[in-house]
């Protein structure tokens, strides 16, 4: 039995945790007449079993009991785009927590030091360096979390590399999670391309050599049969959002194999920073199957299995067995989003797995979702309805034929025509030229609702002159094949032609915003997937727009948790739509904006959770009852914040 050296015998109850969804305090200092001591029998305060009990699960036969409480509570914060004041003391709102809302783990010295969840660096007080046997572990200085992100900020900017700066977050990630999450909180604009799109491709394509400590959970074909234990030994247990790849088309980058782990990494760090889901709630998986990439496969430092990818029966089964068991183990609230699967997987996964899991593709879906929102805000510039729109798409995969379908759903829905007929003014081109009904028997099913009645045609060019699209979207991992020509060409037809190029990552881009600006003589309303700086043209700046499912999924996977919702609905990506597109304020249309800045990302996320959330109830498909009246408070107050607690 394990002995704690620590003579409290109460452990704080926060009353307001019984509540799912309590409102915001004024201030959190109110919440103090609410906290009960609660003493245990002498028996059981040395009980590492009774420790489990409670909610922890490093229990540290060596260690003290570490107790973290909201004693010094900060001062509460009208917004939340700068990190949220603690108002529950452990940003759980989100979680059911019916009976144990303590807030305790063990760890101590040298141990606590190196515990990314509970360690402050140079930010504990002398106060906890005593009581937690950190003397002369650490130097003197007591440094606030201020200085810290002052101090780690400084540092990063000086590496000129971008993977430099990606390591070095991954580094602070893996050593003091807190101080993470609020540099990437404060700092969204200038970290986001760090730890995502597109320092995080290039961390995939490089991850056999830059590879320190495992991140998030690996499960291969040699785990078949072996995967619910696999899943018990990842370390926290109440998983709210799992992202999983298999590493097969990472980005526009291709066939990663395992190295695709990455992608899941950092889209929980959005979930977390962007989306204010707890961290210890995300859960990041690679599913290996193999990889045909090979180069990876002569990689003496490739991380995967060296093996060519499983496919048919064999995949089918290694990813249902992984479906069965999140289900077993977490339940059927759990969020699974699937990221970066190759078209073929990701849409049967998507259709097989949508009517028993809570499943949510990002690329069909999320980028879908981002794009529609970005085409609402677009009409504010050129007029009329999406109805009145041509549409062209270069690229006929997850994203391009998942965006079409949100387009012509929205569509139909608005004008109150049949989808089919929605659909009649939204084109694809393909890497075998225009989608056209004489290609039907041999397109792929998910390109057969595209394919309409015209003469066939290669080149994308003559797409553009022939079909005349006031929208062309790029969805085609391949960078570059929005030529000069191309864009000049919408620009004739186009008082204000809107270019999208969203392959991922910068390289992979379409067109660049540099170009898209010039060639259209500065009349292109323009995104991209991957950021870019402003440009100036004539002497005006122009601010090109991100067109990126960070914006969706972090506060629509939030609106799921928060609703405890079952099933994702179509309509509740056009609810996240409006709710983005919504956000766009006079002051950023004049600079041709057509997505708001990410610095605002919190409270967008707490918009489009709210929306989403209440599309949940209406459809009658959420489950955490009754339903909160001010769902956006309820969104904005359940958020983490990576604040300090105070130890005693
Ligand atoms: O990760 C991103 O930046 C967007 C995305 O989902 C993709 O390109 O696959
Ligand atoms: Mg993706």
């Amino acid at each position: 039995m394990a002995s704690f050296p620590i003579d409290h015998h109460s452990i704080a109850l926060d009353l307001t945790k019984l509540n799912l969804c309590p409102k915001p305090l004024p201030h959190a200092s109110d919440m103090l007449p609410f906290r009960l001591p609660v003493v245990f029998p002498r028996s059981l305060r040395t009980s590492s079993r009774l420790l489990s009990s409670l909610g922890s699960n490093r229990v540290d036969p060596n260690g003290s009991v570490l107790i973290e409480t909201t004693t010094t509570p900060p001062e509460p914060s009208p917004d939340v785009t700068g990190g949220v004041q603690d108002v529950y003391g452990e940003d759980a709102a989100t979680e059911d927590m019916p009976i144990t809302p303590w807030s305790l783990s063990v760890a101590s010295g040298y141990t606590l030091l190196r515990d990314p969840h509970h360690n402050k660096g140079l930010a504990f007080s002398q106060r906890e360096r005593d009581a937690h046997y950190l003397r002369g572990l650490l130097p003197p200085t007591v440094i606030s979390q201020d200085l810290q992100v002052k101090k780690m900020m400084h540092t990063l900017r000086h590496y000129q590399v971008p993977l430099q700066r990606y390591m070095a977050m991954m580094d602070l990630q893996e050593t003091n999670e807190r101080l993470f999450y609020k540099l990437l909180i404060e700092n969204v604009e200038e970290l986001l391309p760090v730890v995502y799109t597109p320092t995080v491709g290039e961390a995939c394509q490089k991850y056999g050599s830059i590879f320190l400590r495992p991140q998030g959970l690996f499960i291969s074909l040699k785990e078949k049969g072996k995967i619910l234990e696999v899943l018990r030994n990842w370390p926290e247990k109440n998983i709210q959002v799992i992202v999983v790849t298999d590493g097969e088309r990472i980005l526009g980058l291709g066939d990663l194999g395992c190295q695709g782990m990455g992608i899941p990494v950092g889209k929980l760090s959005l979930y977390t920073a962007l989306g204010g889901v707890r961290p210890s709630a995300c859960l990041p998986v690679t599913i290996d199957v193999g990889t045909n990439n090979e180069k990876l496969l002569n990689d003496e430092f490739y991380i995967g299995l060296r093996q060519r990818r499983a496919t048919g029966e064999e995949y089918s089964e290694l990813m249902h067995e992984f479906m069965t068991a999140v289900k077993q183990n977490y339940g059927e609230k759990v969020v699974i989003q699937f990221e970066d699967f190759a078209n073929h997987n990701a849409f049967d996964l998507l259709a097989k797995y949508g009517t028993t899991h809570l499943v949510f593709n990002d690329d069909i879906q999320g980028t879908a979702s981002v794009v529609l929102a970005g085409l609402l805000a677009a009409l504010k510039f050129v007029g009329g309805s999406l109805a009145n729109h041509r549409f062209l798409f270069l690229g006929a995969g997850e994203a391009g034929t998942g965006i079409a379908e949100l387009i012509a759903l929205e569509i139909s829905k608005k004008s109150q025509i049949p989808l089919e007929e929605a659909r009649k003014n939204i084109w694809l081109v393909d890497s075998k030229g225009l989608i056209v009904s004489s290609r039907k028997e041999s397109i792929q099913h998910f390109k057969k609702p595209w394919a309409h009645d015209h003469k066939p045609i290669k080149e994308l060019v003559d797409a553009v002159k022939a079909i005349k699209p006031t929208v062309l979207i790029g969805t085609s991992g391949v960078g570059q094949t929005f030529t000069q020509e191309v864009v000049e060409t919408m620009a004739e037809l186009n008082e204000k032609p809107i270019i999208l190029s969203l392959s991922n990552p910068t390289s992979q881009s379409e067109c660049t915003a540099e170009q898209a600006y010039t060639w259209s003589k500065g009349r292109a309303i323009f995104a991209s997937g991957s950021p870019f700086a402003p440009v100036e043209y004539e002497g005006k700046t122009f601010v090109p727009g991100q067109a990126n499912n960070a914006y969706i999924f972090p506060g629509f996977g939030l609106g799921l948790i928060m609703s405890g919702t079952i099933r994702v609905h179509d309509d509740m990506l056009l609810a996240a739509s409006e709710a983005l597109a919504e956000q766009l304020m006079e002051e950023h249309y004049e600079k041709g904006m057509i997505f708001p800045p990410f610095r605002n990302i919190r409270k967008i996320s707490a918009r489009i959770a709210a929306r989403v959330a209440a599309k949940a109830y209406e459809l009658g498909l959420a489950t955490r009852l009754p339903q909160p009246k001010e769902l956006e408070k309820c969104a904005e107050s359940s958020m983490y914040s990576p604040s300090y607690h105070s130890y005693r």
